[in-house]
């Protein structure tokens, strides 16, 4: 049987509405029809090709995303793309570019702290990329402690200016993407100082290069920080280098929604809490949470078809060897990661909606919700884009040897996705603030303040500690209430437990300092409590479709017991549940894989890549694998000439000495 042959007999076993799945994966049917659009658009312009992507090099490969950038604008401004669209096609496009951080964070930066005469002013000018702009805010010396910045914004009443500077070293600007060879504004974060007194980190827009010969305004160096990680990958990003020698800017140039400069040099709070200059960040960790399914799905995608074409061993004279997705151990570490994939896709969904609700309510004033989201925006940012690292490599690892090859697709995959368990917030930062928010939850309940949203389940905590969980059988793992009562009580004993350790301490810093690793840990359990209970609040939609709530099923439970599995130690050691019934837990994972089984590449098949996106000879949706792997080795530029360059200089004369040698 030939590959293409194989996965056509794998749909042919498919127990569900394929269609009907695209829709859910989308999130509606005009989700679905828009990105299908664009996939197709992107995938039929020669203009996006990215064949020999990673052989290029950096100069090469920069102007070529110049080039894509240039023509990705002209075709939005010529088909008039709205912004949604145009969102699309960006993924699509899929290469790193200055636009991220010009739509991603520079304009949103100025939405969320700039005043309305700002917007007015700026944001016409960035919508027509007039300006082009970043996101300054890392420092060679400071990334994660952003209150540690260096770079200073020293009011100048005289001349009703701010002076820009960098007095250090290690205040240089280090890491902003568009920020080393193409913005010609950006977003500094600097330390505020008027009168001689300093009121912190606040954001300022500041032109770094003149808008007719791109040349950098006097007294600012400016360059790109070098090679990345990877070929091709995150180097078609500029990530640059910037110091200012005492640059002059207006005052309207401070981003005042939070906080305003007067004339006078008097800084007049809003009331807008100073959490809002982070707001940024919150923004951006929302749109990583989505990504990361988008890019899980993808390594999946090509883990899985490859897995139902690929065979080894188990021949019985002279038959066919066993497709190896049909090894229980290839199931076992593959199906979890299918099953992670639509996980992460409906808590992103959720974590859409839950951002949209408090930028509503941050515009009506209300801020009562900004500390749950943030914790929830950093929990989760850090659980998916860890979750999703880990599981590129694990796909590179499930196609043998061949996943080594660029032509699988997933080493470029996995260089360009794996800065983002650092980028937006290093991953281990990001849990230390959801433990803090914990910790903080924790301590109120003795004053009666009832826990809401995620962690409203803390309210019920006398409950939770004393719970057992009544499963006798494998099936009884198959109730949502069960498996959610599991979760909570794991994650609530864990943070109870942390709590009453934390009160052991004189001083609650240190306490925290001397056990970050076990809170961290607490952090973990609550972000994936976050993630296992929105699958199943999907599970409780009305989903069309032949079959489809059912596989919906069987993926959720498959996520929430290989977590038990493979966290069994918390939630054996925190009582909630037995060894037996981790046992029962475990054999209805092994039966819910035989039921994915058949379901297998049609469940991929619903992500609605094309190949151009997964750009996998491995993950071909035809399945003509080794063809075209045969094909593509021919490529290499190694094989431009039959006796390599470099023969007669070394190769030659060492064959000739070991002649010589071997006559003596
Ligand atoms: C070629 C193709 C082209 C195609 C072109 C097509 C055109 C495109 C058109 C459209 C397309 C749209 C495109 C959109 C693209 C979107 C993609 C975006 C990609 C982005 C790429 C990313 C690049 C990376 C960027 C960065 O990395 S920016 C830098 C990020 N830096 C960090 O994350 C730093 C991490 N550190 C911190 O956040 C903080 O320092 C801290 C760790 C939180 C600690 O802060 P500190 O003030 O010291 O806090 P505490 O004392 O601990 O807390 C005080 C208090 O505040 C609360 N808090 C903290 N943070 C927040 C917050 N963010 N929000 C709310 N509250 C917060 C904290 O809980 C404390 O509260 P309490 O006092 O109540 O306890
Ligand atoms: C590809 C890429 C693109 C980027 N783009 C931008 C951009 O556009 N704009 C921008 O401003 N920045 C950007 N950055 C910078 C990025 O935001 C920072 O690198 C990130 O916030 C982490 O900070 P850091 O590098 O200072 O790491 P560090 O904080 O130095 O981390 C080093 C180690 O220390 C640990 N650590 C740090 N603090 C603590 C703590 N309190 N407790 C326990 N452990 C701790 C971390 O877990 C990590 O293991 C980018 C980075 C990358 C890699």
């Amino acid at each position: 049987m030939k590959g293409v042959d194989h996965l056509a007999h794998e749909r042919n076993k498919t127990e569900f509405d394929v269609d009907a799945m695209k829709i859910v994966w989308a999130g509606s049917r005009h989700a679905f029809e828009l990105s299908d659009r664009m996939a197709r658009l992107v995938a039929s312009d020669p203009a996006f090709q990215k064949d020999g992507r990673i052989r290029l090099g950096r100069k090469e490969l920069f102007k070529n995303t110049l080039r894509k950038a240039a023509h990705a604008w002209k075709r939005i401004l010529e088909l008039h793309l709205t912004e949604e669209e145009a969102g699309w096609l960006r993924n699509f496009v899929d290469e790193p570019s200055f636009t991220d951080l010009h739509w991603g964070m520079f304009v949103p930066a100025i939405k969320g702290q700039g005043t309305d005469e700002q917007q007015q002013k700026w944001l016409p000018l960035a919508y027509k990329m007039q300006i082009i702009g970043s996101y300054a805010q890392t420092e060679l010396g400071h990334g994660s402690n952003v209150q540690g910045l260096e770079t200073t914004a020293t009011f100048d009443p005289e001349t009703d200016e701010f002076v820009i500077h960098s007095p250090t070293l290690t205040s240089s600007k280090w890491w902003p993407g568009g920020l080393g060879k193409v913005s010609t504004h950006a977003i500094v974060y600097a330390r505020l100082i008027t009168n001689g007194q300093e009121h912190g980190v606040h954001g300022f827009i500041v032109q770094l290069r003149s808008l007719d010969d791109h040349m950098p305004i006097p007294g600012i160096t400016i360059g790109d920080i070098g090679m990345k990680f990877g070929n091709g990958a995150y180097n078609t990003m500029d990530n640059g280098v910037l110091t200012f020698d005492h640059i002059r800017i207006p005052r309207n140039q401070m981003l005042m929604r939070v906080l305003q400069v007067t004339r006078e040099g008097k800084c007049v709070k809003s009331n807008v809490p100073r959490q809002l200059i982070y707001g940024t960040m919150v923004f951006v960790r929302q749109t990583i949470v989505a990504d990361a399914s988008t890019a899980l799905a993808r390594a999946v995608c090509i883990a899985t078809r490859y897995s139902a074409v690929r065979r080894q061993f188990g021949s019985q004279d002279g038959g066919m060897e066993t497709q190896v997705i049909d090894y229980k151990t290839q199931q076992s570490r593959l199906f979890p990661l299918l099953a992670s994939a639509y996980a992460f896709r409906f808590v992103g969904e959720w974590l859409k909606w839950l951002y949209t609700d408090v930028t509503q309510r941050l515009q009506a004033n209300d801020f009562s919700i900004l500390p749950e989201a943030h914790a929830c925006t950093a929990g989760l940012k850090s659980l998916t884009t860890t979750a999703t690292a880990d599981a590129i490599e694990e796909c590179r690892k499930l196609c043998g040897g061949h996943g080594y090859l660029c032509a699988s697709g997933l080493p470029e995959l996995f260089a360009v996705y794996v800065p983002a368990c650092t980028y937006e917030g290093d991953n281990v930062v990001l849990l230390l603030q959801v433990a803090r928010f914990l910790m903080k939850t924790v301590s109120q309940l003795g004053s009666g303040k009832k826990p809401v949203g995620t962690t409203a389940y803390l309210g019920r905590v006398q409950d939770l500690l004393q719970c057992c969980c009544d499963v006798q059988t494998a099936e009884d793992w198959l109730k949502p209430s069960v498996v959610l009562e599991a979760f909570e009580a794991r994650s609530a004993r864990m943070c109870v437990a942390r709590a009453q350790n934390l009160s052991k301490f004189e001083n609650p810093e240190d306490g925290f300092a001397e056990l970050s690793a076990d809170l961290v840990e607490a952090s973990v359990a609550h972000c994936q409590l976050i993630v296992v209970s929105k699958f199943i609040d999907k599970l409780q939609q009305d989903i069309p479709g032949k079959g489809v709530n059912r596989q919906l099923q069987n993926l959720c439970y498959i996520y929430a017991l290989n977590l038990l599995h493979k966290y069994l130690g918390d939630f054996l050691s925190t009582g909630c549940i037995t060894p037996k019934q981790a046992s029962l837990a475990n054999d209805q994972l092994r039966s819910l894989y035989s039921q994915i089984r058949p379901n297998a590449i049609a469940l991929v098949d619903a992500f609605n890549y094309t190949d151009h996106y997964l750009g996998s000879v491995l993950g071909r949706y035809d399945g003509n694998v080794y063809p075209k792997l045969y094909e593509e080795a021919w490529k290499d530029p190694l094989n431009d000439s039959v006796v390599p360059d470099g023969y007669h200089e070394y190769i030659h004369p060492m064959l000739k000495q070991q002649l010589r040698n071997a006559r003596l």
